[in-house]
C-alpha cells in the first residue's frame, strides 16, 4: 500500500510537531512543509530532511538567506494528496479556495471556525464524521481537551450540564511577543467560544465556559463542574477515564503540584520536545459529589492536537474505518501508552 502524501502549510508550533508525527508513520509521508521567514526553523526543517516550499513572495529572501527551498506553496499541492493547514488563526481559511482549486484535501485547525468546514473532529468522539471528506477542522487545544474526557463520562453517564473554566497560558514557550507577562486577565467576552467549539462536535451537550488568560507558557488548566443526570461514584468516573485514549490520570502525592511538574513529567519520559500529547486529570482531585463531579484537567496546547491531525488524516483519506485502530495506531508511534 503506497504512503499518503501529507504537506504541512505553516511549519510552527504545531505544523513541526505534526510533520515529526506524520514521519512516524508507516502509512504516510511528509512531501513538504512551508514557512514565510528563512528563520531557524526553516534551517531545522532542512535538516531534518523535510522539502522546504514558500509563498512566491518569499523565494528571494530564502535565496539571500541561502536556504534552499522546492518550490512554492502551490508547487506543494502538485506533490501532495492532503494539506494539514497549520497557519496561524484565520489565515488558513485564506488558502481554503486554493485547495479546493489543487484538489486536495485539507485538515484545518482550531484557529479556523467550524464554519469553515462544516465538520470538526475528535479522533474519540466522531472520527467517522471526516470519512472521506474533502475539509475537515482538528478542533483547538482546550476544545480536545474537553472533549477527550467529557465524551467518554456523557457515553456512560448522561450530563446534565458541564461548567468549565479554562486557565489559558499566556502564549507558547518558544513565542516572546504575547502575556500577560504578570497577573491574570479574564475573557470578558461571555460565553467564551470553547462551549460552542465542544458543541460542534457534542451538539447536545449543555456546557457553560469563561476563561482567564495566566503568565504561564507551560500548559491550560481547567477546573470541570459536571452535574450528571444520575448520583455515581468517584469510582466510577476513575474507570471511564483510565479506560478513555489520551487521558493519563496522575497523583499529586507523585510530586506532580502542578503544570510545571507535568511538563518535566514529559521529559523524563523522553518525549518529542517533551509533549505530553495526553490530557493529565489529577486523579485526587477527581470528586463526585451526588451528581455532582468535580475534576481538574492540564492541556499542553502545542501537542494534544498533533495525534488528532494523523488521526485524521487516516479518517479523510479513507486509510482506517476503525477509529480504535487508528488511535492505537498513532498512539504506539508517539509512545502514547493509552
Ligand atoms: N499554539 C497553540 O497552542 C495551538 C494552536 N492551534 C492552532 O493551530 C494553528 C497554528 O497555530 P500555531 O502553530 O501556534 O502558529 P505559529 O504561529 O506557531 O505557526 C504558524 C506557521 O504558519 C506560517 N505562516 C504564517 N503566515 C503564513 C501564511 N500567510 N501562509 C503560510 N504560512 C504562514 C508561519 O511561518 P513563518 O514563521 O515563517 O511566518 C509558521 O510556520 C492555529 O489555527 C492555532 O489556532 C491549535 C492548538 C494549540
Ligand atoms: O488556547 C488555544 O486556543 P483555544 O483557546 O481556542 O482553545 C490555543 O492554544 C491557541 O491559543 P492562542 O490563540 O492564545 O495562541
Amino acid at each position: 500500500m503506497s504512503k499518503v502524501k501529507v504537506g504541512i502549510n505553516g511549519y510552527g508550533t504545531i505544523g513541526k510537531r505534526v510533520a515529526d508525527a506524520v514521519k512516524a508513520q508507516n502509512d504516510m509521508e511528509v512531501v513538504g512543509v512551508t514557512k514565510t521567514r528563512p528563520t531557524f526553523e526553516a534551517q531545522t526543517a532542512i535538516d531534518k530532511g523535510f522539502s522546504l516550499y514558500v509563498p512566491e513572495d518569499s523565494l528571494k529572501a530564502f535565496r539571500d538567506a541561502k536556504m534552499p527551498v522546492k518550490g512554492t506553496i502551490k508547487d506543494l499541492y502538485k506533490a501532495a494528496e492532503i494539506m494539514v493547514d497549520c497557519t496561524p488563526g484565520d489565515v488558513g481559511e485564506k488558502y481554503k479556495a486554493e485547495y479546493e482549486a489543487a484538489g486536495i484535501k485539507a485538515i484545518f485547525q482550531g484557529g479556523e471556525d467550524h464554519s469553515l468546514t462544516g465538520i470538526s473532529f475528535n479522533s474519540t468522539a466522531n472520527y467517522s464524521e471526516s470519512w472521506g471528506a474533502q475539509f475537515s477542522r482538528v478542533v483547538s487545544c482546550n476544545t480536545t481537551g474537553l472533549l477527550r474526557t467529557l465524551n467518554p463520562i456523557d457515553k456512560k453517564i448522561k450530563i446534565k450540564n458541564a461548567y468549565v473554566t479554562l486557565v489559558r497560558r499566556g502564549v507558547d514557550p518558544g513565542d516572546s511577543k504575547g502575556g500577560p507577562i504578570n497577573g491574570l486577565e479574564p475573557t470578558v467576552k461571555l460565553p467564551t467560544h470553547h462551549g460552542p467549539d465542544v458543541k460542534s462536535i457534542m451538539p447536545w451537550l449543555n456546557i457553560n465556559t469563561m476563561a482567564i488568560k495566566a503568565s504561564t507558557t507551560l500548559m491550560h488548566l481547567h477546573t470541570v463542574v459536571v452535574e450528571l443526570e444520575k448520583e455515581t461514584g468517584t469510582d466510577e468516573i476513575l474507570n471511564i477515564m483510565r479506560t478513555s485514549p489520551r487521558v493519563k490520570l496522575i497523583k499529586s502525592s507523585s510530586g506532580i503540584k502542578g503544570t510545571a511538574e507535568i511538563m518535566e513529567l514529559g521529559r523524563e519520559m523522553g518525549r518529542n520536545r517533551s509533549d505530553m500529547y495526553e490530557i493529565v486529570v489529577w486523579e485526587d482531585g477527581v470528586k463526585v459529589v451526588g451528581k455532582m463531579l468535580y475534576y481538574y484537567q492540564a492541556v499542553h496546547q502545542e501537542s494534544d492536537v498533533v495525534p488528532e491531525n494523523i488521526d485524521c488524516i487516516r479518517s479523510m483519506c479513507k486509510m482506517e474505518e476503525d477509529a480504535s485502530v487508528s488511535i492505537s495506531k498513532t498512539n504506539k508511534s508517539l509512545g502514547i501508552r493509552q
